[in-house]
This record gives C-alpha cells, sequence and structure tokens, in this order.
C-alpha cells in the first residue's frame, strides 16, 4: 500500500535557500529510511508532510490525504518525533505523554491508559513517574518516541532518533524502531544521515542530496547482484591476478579480493581454470552484491 506520494515537492525558504527540490516519490508501508546528509532536506521534508510547512511549489499526499488542508486528519494518523530536545524538565514521563494524548483529543482516563501503554512499549514504564529533567539522553529520545505513538498513529516520522546516544543506545534505539514496524504494523519513517545505521532496519529507502531525490527503492533492489564477479584465493593473489590479466581481464583489486567485469558469459568459467592452472584454494567467486552506499556520490555520505 501506497502512504506518500510526492509530485514536484519543492520548498524554498525566505532567504533563497532552496531545501527541497522537485521531490517526486511514492512510498509504500513499511519502515522507510530517509537518509542524506546534513542539510539535504530531511527535516523539511518531514515538516512538510506534517503540515508545519508548506510546500513553495508541487503536491504531497500522505495517506492520500493534503496536510495543507487537511492537516487535523493527517495529524491524527501520523506521529512525530522530532529531532531536537523538547521536553519540559519538570513534569514526569507520565504527565507529559498523558498530556499529549489529552491534546490529540483523548479522554483524560483513555489518555493516562495510553501513556502508560507507549512508556511500555519504549521501554519506561517502571521510571514514568521520574521528572524527565533527570533522565539520559536515551531516556529522552524514548519519552519523544512513546508521545510520536500515544495516539496510536499508522504513521510515526522520526527524525534522527538515535542523535546524541552512544553506540550501544543506537542500537537499542533501532531495534526498537524496527519492533514498532514489525510488530505493531506501523509505518516509520526513520531518517538519519547516517546511512549505516538505517540500511540495517529498513525495508526501503529515500535517498535525497542536495533537497533532490538520488534514489528511492527497496533495500534489496538496491542491493541486487552486480556485474562484477569477486574472487578470494587462499594464497597467490597476486599470480591469480597476473594471470587473469594475461588473459585480457580488467582486473582490480580490493583488499584480498580480486574484482574481474563479467564482460562475457565464459568469465566465470575462465577464472576458474585460471585458478586450477595455478593450483590456488577457491574461496570465492561469485557476483558481487550492490553496497546501498554507492548510491551516494558523496564521500562524506559514503562513508558512515
Ligand atoms: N526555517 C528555515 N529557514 C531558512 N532555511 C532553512 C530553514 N530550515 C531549514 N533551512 C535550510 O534548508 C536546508 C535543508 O534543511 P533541513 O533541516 O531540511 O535538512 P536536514 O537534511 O534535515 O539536515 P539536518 O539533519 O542538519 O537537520 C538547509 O540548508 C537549511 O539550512
Amino acid at each position: 500500500m501506497t502512504i506518500i506520494v510526492t509530485d514536484g515537492l519543492t520548498k524554498t525558504y525566505g532567504g533563497g535557500v532552496t531545501a527541497l527540490a522537485d521531490l517526486t516519490v511514492a512510498v509504500d508501508a513499511g519502515v522507510i529510511g530517509l537518509v542524506g546528509a546534513n542539510g539535504a532536506g530531511k527535516s523539511t521534508f518531514i515538516k512538510i508532510m506534517l503540515g508545519l510547512v508548506p510546500p513553495s511549489g508541487g503536491t504531497v499526499r500522505v495517506f492520500d490525504l493534503d496536510p495543507v488542508t487537511q492537516t487535523d486528519q493527517v495529524r491524527a494518523r501520523v506521529g512525530y518525533m522530532p529531532e531536537n530536545d523538547c521536553l519540559p524538565p519538570d513534569v514526569s514521563a507520565a504527565e507529559f505523554v498523558t498530556h499529549l494524548g489529552r491534546m490529540s483529543g483523548l479522554p483524560k482516563t483513555a489518555a493516562r491508559e495510553r501513556a502508560s501503554e507507549a512508556l511500555r512499549h519504549v521501554g519506561l514504564y517502571e521510571e514514568r513517574y521520574r521528572q524527565i529533567g533527570g533522565y539520559s539522553t536515551g531516556m529522552k529520545q524514548r519519552v519523544k518516541l512513546a508521545q510520536a505513538l500515544v495516539h496510536d498513529p499508522d504513521l510515526l516520522l522520526l527524525d534522527e532518533p538515535t542523535n546524541g546516544l552512544d553506540p550501544a543506545g543506537r542500537d537499542a534505539m533501532l531495534a526498537l524502531v524496527q519492533r514498532i514496524g514489525t510488530e505493531f504494523g506501523i509505518s516509520v519513517v526513520v531518517c538519519s544521515h547516517l546511512l549505516g545505521e538505517v540500511e540495517r532496519i529498513c525495508d526501503s529507502l529515500i535517498a535525497i542530496e542536495g533537497g533532490r531525490l538520488l534514489r528511492a527503492d527497496r533495500i534489496s533492489s538496491m542491493t541486487a547482484a552486480s556485474d562484477v564477479l569477486a574472487v578470494e584465493v587462499a594464497d597467490g593473489i597476486d599470480e591469480l591476478a597476473a594471470a587473469l590479466a594475461g588473459m585480457g581481464m580488467e582486473v582490480s583489486r580490493e583488499g584480498r579480493t580480486l574484482l574481474v567485469p563479467m564482460d562475457s558469459e565464459t568469465a566465470y568459467d575462465r577464472i576458474l581454470r585460471a585458478v586450477t592452472d595455478l593450483d590456488l584454494n577457491l574461496h570465492r567467486l561469485d557476483q558481487r552484491r550492490h553496497r546501498v552506499a554507492e548510491l551516494f556520490t558523496t564521500k562524506e555520505t559514503a562513508d558512515v
């Protein structure tokens, strides 16, 4: 099921900064990674989907609703976890999440029950009556997640949910996000400048760079087999490289792996024969899979 559709979506802020440029994408339900370097336009896209920021051009529909004219209906179905620290220090998590439940239109008792449930889901049930000011960064991120869940949305928009967390905290948050997607059947758009972490938990990815769409696809399609063969042998990699080059093959080396373009149907057999002729111990000969990072052209993002 398609849940988000944009057509030529553009946002130019006052001062002439173009944060999104002609973004056309259709997003299916599931756990979706929205990735791009800092300043790529991720937060702007999320804010447009929530009706917090109006687009300058193009259209966006969320659950076939227009966030500009049907803002309340969109927000009834969408939960939002903002990037910045925005929690009041002097109230408990239970009070805060209950309050936001009330603001979403839930009656008092239902809001209290839903708040407890949401805090239990994010692992804060025991600590829910403590003041937020005394919480760790990881706990505060979980409160932000709980408030996004309180009104039982169909879609969560999470802006950099792992911000400020240590590696263990990041793993725990990502596992939680994935569990929300799979166990509760809620779709999640998780925004991050760290490609490596979102690709682990997402079904699909929207990659943007400088406000423009780089690619939107299922992760499985992005990592499809390439037309390069990867060869690994126990010893004798230099001899094998020389032999293949001598056979007219364009060999390149990546660590302990030789990469050979699969330019003809016989490439596989010819490599195998060279390995046998040199009496080498073959560890691997298969089609290399694309890495998701290859779709980024900037080194900054590809390295994360
Ligand atoms: N209210 C605003 N007024 C003017 N320019 C803005 C505003 N908000 C964002 N921008 C600019 O728009 C561009 C995209 O910003 P945006 O916050 O959407 O990117 P991002 O990918 O979420 O980055 P980050 O992770 O750093 O927040 C940036 O150049 C930013 O400086």
